[in-house]
């Protein structure tokens, strides 16, 4: 596990401010399973809250519990003190927004357009307006359009706008799917593993992404396996395993945490090799290495019989 620590965090700009988000109790059972296990978890305005914990603990169940797409099967999840209900479109409405382990981008439409989509949350205009096109429509559509391209200014793809979303590289693709979330003004960002499969200047590059959308005032609760984006990024970590929540606290305390270090390496197993196994085993390669340089001689000796023939032969 990376451990590093750098001191370069921004601070949240209103740290200790209110919950945006309070889950309380959520447990979600799958049949026998239970992938989530009375998880308490919140998230205050202008927090970057990281969520980890080793693969299948849960992480991206609890999310779907968080979002409306799983009925938790005990507990309740309020957004800004209300109970959300449990459909992701009324939970986006509310003003919570995600983006996804696996790239769900409209991958035939233009990048503007993606961003577009993601406004559908914030239009007024219903459907006839839309079928007429009267003045109410065009203006409302005027209105998107320049707030989509503030976003994509925002991210940086505004001079991408008209490409289409399968030709973008895949860094920019992760990109524009936080744009497209960012679209429905939400007041939490749930972002799942954010920089799977990035090169490192693309993580950098997704941190300080996702800083500069808490500096415009929404909070981030993210999943995450790159330990080094976590600690650097995070105001706050909650580590779950095995479906329960099993530390949280600031990136310091919890990457010093025994338990959590256990439970990404494995807890030390009866029958796990002592010292005089190791020294057996140690003792064993050093032989085989000896027998090794042993055979060597002999090995080159038609080397170099071969070569005297060749410049024989040459000469
Ligand atoms: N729809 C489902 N039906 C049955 N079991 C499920 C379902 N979704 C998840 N699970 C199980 O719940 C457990 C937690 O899975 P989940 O995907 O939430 O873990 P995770 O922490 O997000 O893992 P990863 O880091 O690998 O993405 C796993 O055992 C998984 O197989």
């Amino acid at each position: 596990m990376t451990t590093t620590t750098k001191t370069d965090r921004a601070p949240a700009p209103s740290a200790g401010g209110r919950a945006v988000l309070d889950a309380s109790g959520v447990t979600m059972r799958f049949g026998g399973l239970t992938a989530v296990r009375d998880v308490n978890l919140t998230v205050d305005s202008g927090e970057i809250v990281g969520l980890i914990g080793p693969n299948g603990a849960g992480k991206t169940t609890f999310f779907n519990c968080l979002t409306g797409l799983y009925v938790p099967t005990e507990g309740t999840v309020s957004y800004k003190g209300t109970v959300l209900p449990h459909r992701s479109h009324l939970v986006t409405q509310a003003g919570i927004a995600r983006t996804f382990q696996n790239i769900r981008l409209f991958a035939n439409m233009t990048v503007l357009e993606n961003v577009l989509v993601g406004r559908h949350t914030r239009t007024s205009e219903g459907l006839f307006s839309a079928l007429l096109r009267g003045p109410g429509f065009r203006r409302a559509e005027r209105e998107s359009e320049e707030q989509a391209m503030e976003l994509l200014r925002f991210i940086g793809l505004q001079d991408k706008r008209e490409h289409l979303a399968r030709n973008l590289p895949y860094g920019e693709q992760r990109k524009l799917e936080i744009a497209r979330a960012l679209a429905s003004q939400p007041g939490l960002l749930l972002l799942d593993e954010p920089t799977a499969g990035m090169t490192s200047s693309e993580t950098e590059a997704t941190r300080e992404l996702v800083l500069a959308v808490r500096e415009q005032g929404t909070a981030v609760l993210v999943i995450e396996h790159d330990m080094r984006f976590i600690f650097n990024l995070c105001d706050r970590v909650a580590v779950l395993v095995q479906g329960e929540k099993l530390v949280e606290g600031s990136p310091e305390t919890v990457q010093n945490d025994d338990r959590v270090i256990a439970a990404y390496l494995g807890t030390p197993f009866e029958g796990e090799p002592g010292e005089a196994e190791v020294a057996e085993v140690q003792a064993a390669e050093g032989s085989r290495e000896q027998e090794a340089q042993d055979q060597e001689p002999r090995e080159q000796e038609p080397r170099e019989q071969d070569s005297r023939e060749q410049e024989g032969g040459e000469g």
